[in-house]
C-alpha cells in the first residue's frame, strides 16, 4: 500500500517566558506562554532522517528569550509577528510560521492608603491578576502573507437575572423546565481575526474586550445563543480592524436548590453552581464582506 507523508509542523510548544522592564525602581512584567510551530521543506526529515532543512526546536525556544532581550516584549502580536517573520524570512527551508502567545496579568500589590515606610517595594511587587488570560496566533507564510487572530479565554462573567430559556423543543426526554428567570453564567473564550496585521493591539484588545463585556451586560437573554451572537455583532459593529469573532461559551448551570424538604421557599436566591456536564454553545460572526481566512484559524 503507498503511503505518503501528509501535512505537518513542528515546534516548541509552550516556552515559558518572563521579561522585566526596569524602569529605575519601578518594575514591569510580562509573563507569556509561547509556542512556535514551523512547517517547509521537511520531507527529508520525515522519509530519510536526513535534518538539514531542520531548524531545531531548541532553537526556536532560544530565539523567544533572545528576541525578548532584544525587541522587549510589548503587544504579544507585534512579538508574535517579529518571530514569524524571523523564522520564515532567516531560513529558506521554512516556508510557513505559526506562532502562539498566552499572555497572564499581574496586578501591583496595592501600597494602601497610609504607606508604611518601604512602600516604594511596591513598584517591585506584583499579585497575579484573577482576570482574563489574553491570546494570539500568529501565521507567516513565505507569500509574505501575515495573519493575527487575537484573543482572550476564561473571562468569567454572570447575569442574576435578564435571562430567560423557554420554548424549546419538547420530546419525550424533555425534562428541563421553560424559565423567565434565570442565572446566565459563561467563561468565554474568544477570538477574533484582524483585517491586517497593521492593528493597534492593546487599544483593540481593551476595546473588544469592553464590547464582550458591554453585549453580555446589556442583553436581555432569550438564550446563551443569543447572547454569543449580540457580543459578537457588538464587537463588529464597534471595532473597524476585526472582520471576524469566533467565541466558545459554556453554560454555567446554576441549578435552584429545592429548599421545601427544610420548609423554606427558594425565591431564585440560592444556587447549586453545577460543574459538568455542561452546555457549550459555539459560533462565528462575521461581516459579510470578510476577505478569505486563509491560514488564519490553523
Ligand atoms: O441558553 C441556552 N441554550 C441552550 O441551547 C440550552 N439548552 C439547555 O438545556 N439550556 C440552554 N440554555
Amino acid at each position: 500500500m503507498p503511503v505518503v507523508l501528509g501535512p505537518n509542523r513542528y515546534g516548541k510548544a509552550e516556552t515559558r517566558l518572563v521579561r522585566v522592564v526596569r524602569d529605575g525602581g519601578v518594575h514591569h512584567i510580562k509573563d507569556v506562554t509561547v509556542s512556535t510551530a514551523l512547517s517547509g521543506q521537511m520531507d527529508d526529515v520525515h522519509l530519510t532522517g536526513d535534518n538539514a532543512a531542520v531548524l531545531p526546536t531548541d532553537t526556536q525556544k532560544n530565539t523567544v528569550y533572545a528576541f525578548a532581550r532584544k525587541h522587549g516584549v510589548a503587544e504579544i502580536e507585534d512579538f508574535a509577528i517579529l518571530l514569524a517573520r524571523h523564522f520564515v524570512e532567516s531560513q529558506p527551508t521554512i516556508h510557513h510560521a505559526r506562532v502562539e502567545i498566552e499572555e497572564y496579568f499581574w496586578d501591583r500589590i496595592p501600597a494602601g492608603a497610609d504607606p508604611a515606610p518601604g512602600a516604594e517595594e511596591r513598584q517591585h511587587s506584583f499579585v497575579r491578576s484573577g482576570r482574563e488570560v489574553r491570546t494570539c496566533a500568529v501565521h507567516h507564510d513565505r507569500d509574505g502573507t501575515t495573519t493575527v487572530v487575537s484573543g482572550l479565554t476564561d473571562l468569567v462573567v454572570l447575569n442574576s437575572t435578564g435571562s430567560e430559556f423557554s420554548g424549546f423543543i419538547q420530546d419525550e426526554y424533555t425534562t428541563l423546565r421553560p424559565t423567565k428567570d434565570r442565572v446566565l453564567a459563561t467563561a468565554v473564550t474568544a477570538r477574533w481575526r484582524h483585517l491586517s496585521a497593521a492593528s493597534p493591539y492593546r487599544e483593540s484588545y481593551g476595546e473588544v474586550r469592553r464590547c464582550l463585556l458591554g453585549a453580555f451586560a446589556e442583553t436581555h437573554s432569550l438564550s446563551l445563543q443569543q447572547t454569543l451572537y449580540a457580543m459578537g455583532e457588538r464587537v463588529l459593529n464597534t471595532r473597524e480592524e476585526v472582520c471576524e469573532v469566533r467565541l466558545a461559551m459554556p453554560n454555567k448551570h446554576h441549578f435552584p436548590v429545592d429548599l421545601t424538604p427544610f420548609g423554606l421557599d427558594n425565591p431564585n436566591e440560592v444556587f447549586y453552581a453545577a460543574d459538568r456536564p455542561y452546555g457549550l454553545i459555539e459560533g462565528t460572526v462575521l461581516r459579510d464582506d470578510a476577505p478569505a481566512a486563509r491560514f488564519a484559524w490553523e
